[in-house]
């Protein structure tokens, strides 16, 4: 048995939710270049749980099932309020996403009807959980989700209370579905594994956040937003970036297990970031990334993935930097809930092997002569 460092390679399972070949994402069949400019978040979702898109009927009515789904039980609310202000985002929606199951009756009825009923309360609800831990760590209350609106929409509008601008509604809309799926990444194959065990739907999302959260897999949204921080201006880029390769320091955002000739979200994000910049009359944010690029793929070869354009199109959105990795949760649980539907339709138990490295014939001695 020889193990392979990180599952690298690996072909873990049959899937036909998302594929990725030469550099190619498709959700379903359908390209992501064709669902980020044309598709609603609605209708990717509803592609990705039930395999096509929905026609208007179809659509209306996962729309009305969300807007009915997204308020949250008053004890998730109770407890937010509980939690410390200084809170890590990504650790509160995990533990509130955990505590959905204890409000949920059916939390452990395993029929199909109920973990799709399942599947559109998570997503209704986790846009909820974000905007109110956003809100109740800064000491106010959360808003009620509005009916009859899109996911985009109501979340930008349940952090602020006001009524988002149409190009923000837009633009989130596309990160949305931008970040809905992607094949066997790190979170859902977390995901996989809990549920292959058949246990609930709640806890396989509670182990996909937990898994979204480190800065090799979602964090690095945050991450990256962290270093534009630290750099602070277009007149810092090179020194600062110059001076984190020499010391063979990981520049987050750059790279991909998969990709090696570039994300194709990647162009989406930057011209989402360069618009936003030019609509806010600044694109410094954009300027400094692009900056960062042209370093990081000029000497290492690295191309920007998914979260290096997502941290400066969030930002120029006015969304704080510890919400960035809990907004990608917002956008993959479509993702997450498809993987586990079709895990549960398929199952077998994920159980690989390790290669085994300690010591061989040990024999016991007791403590006292140890
Ligand atoms: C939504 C997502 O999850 S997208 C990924 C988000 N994560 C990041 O942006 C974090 C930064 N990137 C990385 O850490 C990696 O590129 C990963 C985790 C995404 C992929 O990792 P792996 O496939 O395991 O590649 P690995 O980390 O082994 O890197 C291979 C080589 O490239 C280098 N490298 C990879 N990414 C980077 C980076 N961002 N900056 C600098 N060097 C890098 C590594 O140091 C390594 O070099 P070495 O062979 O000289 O030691
Ligand atoms: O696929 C991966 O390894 C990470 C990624 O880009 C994603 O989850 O969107």
């Amino acid at each position: 048995m020889t193990a392979t460092k990180g599952l690298e390679g690996i072909v873990a399972t049959t899937s036909s939710i998302s594929s990725i070949v030469d550099g190619v994402l498709t959700y379903r069949g359908y390209n992501i270049d064709d669902l980020a400019v044309n598709a609603d978040f609605e209708e990717v979702a509803y592609l990705l749980w039930f395999g096509k898109l929905p026609d208007k009927e179809q659509l209306q009515e996962l729309r009305n099932q969300l807007s009915e789904y997204a308020a949250i039980p008053d004890e998730i609310v109770t407890q937010l309020k509980l939690y410390p202000k200084n809170l890590s985002t990504m650790a509160a929606l995990r533990s509130a996403v955990s505590s959905l199951a204890l409000y949920d009756p059916e939390a452990d009825d395993m029929s199909r009807e109920s973990n799709v009923t399942k599947t559109v309360k998570l997503q209704a609800q986790l846009p909820t959980i974000v905007a109110a831990i956003a809100r109740i760590r800064e000491g106010l209350e959360p808003i009620a989700p509005k009916k009859g609106i899109s996911i985009a929409e109501n979340f930008l509008y349940q952090l602020t209370g006001k009524d988002p601008e149409e190009t923000a509604i837009k633009a989130f809309n596309q990160a949305l579905v931008l970040h809905a799926d992607h094949e066997l990444n790190a979170s859902t194959f977390a995901a996989r594994v809990t549920v292959a065990t058949l246990s609930d739907i709640y806890s396989g999302i509670t182990s996909a956040i937990g898994a979204l959260k480190g800065p090799l897999h979602g964090g690095a949204n945050e991450a990256v937003a962290k270093t534009l921080e630290e750099i602070g201006g277009l007149d810092q880029v090179d020194s600062y970036i110059q001076a984190k390769l020499d010391n063979r320091e990981k520049i987050m955002g750059f790279g991909h297990r998969v990709y090696k000739n570039g994300d194709p979200r990647a162009k989406h994000l930057h011209k989402m970031s360069r618009e936003l910049g030019e609509m806010n009359g600044d694109t410094t944010l954009f300027d400094m990334s692009v900056r960062i690029e042209g370093i990081v793929t000029g000497q290492k070869g690295l191309k920007p993935n998914v979260d290096f354009y997502s941290a400066s199109v969030y930002t120029q959105l006015g969304i704080k930097r510890d919400l960035f990795t809990p907004i990608f949760a917002v956008s993959r649980v479509s993702g997450w809930t498809a993987h586990i539907l079709e895990q549960y339709e398929n199952n077998r138990l994920i159980r690989p092997r390790a290669e085994y490295t300690g010591p061989m014939d040990q024999k016991y001695v007791s403590p006292e002569l140890r």
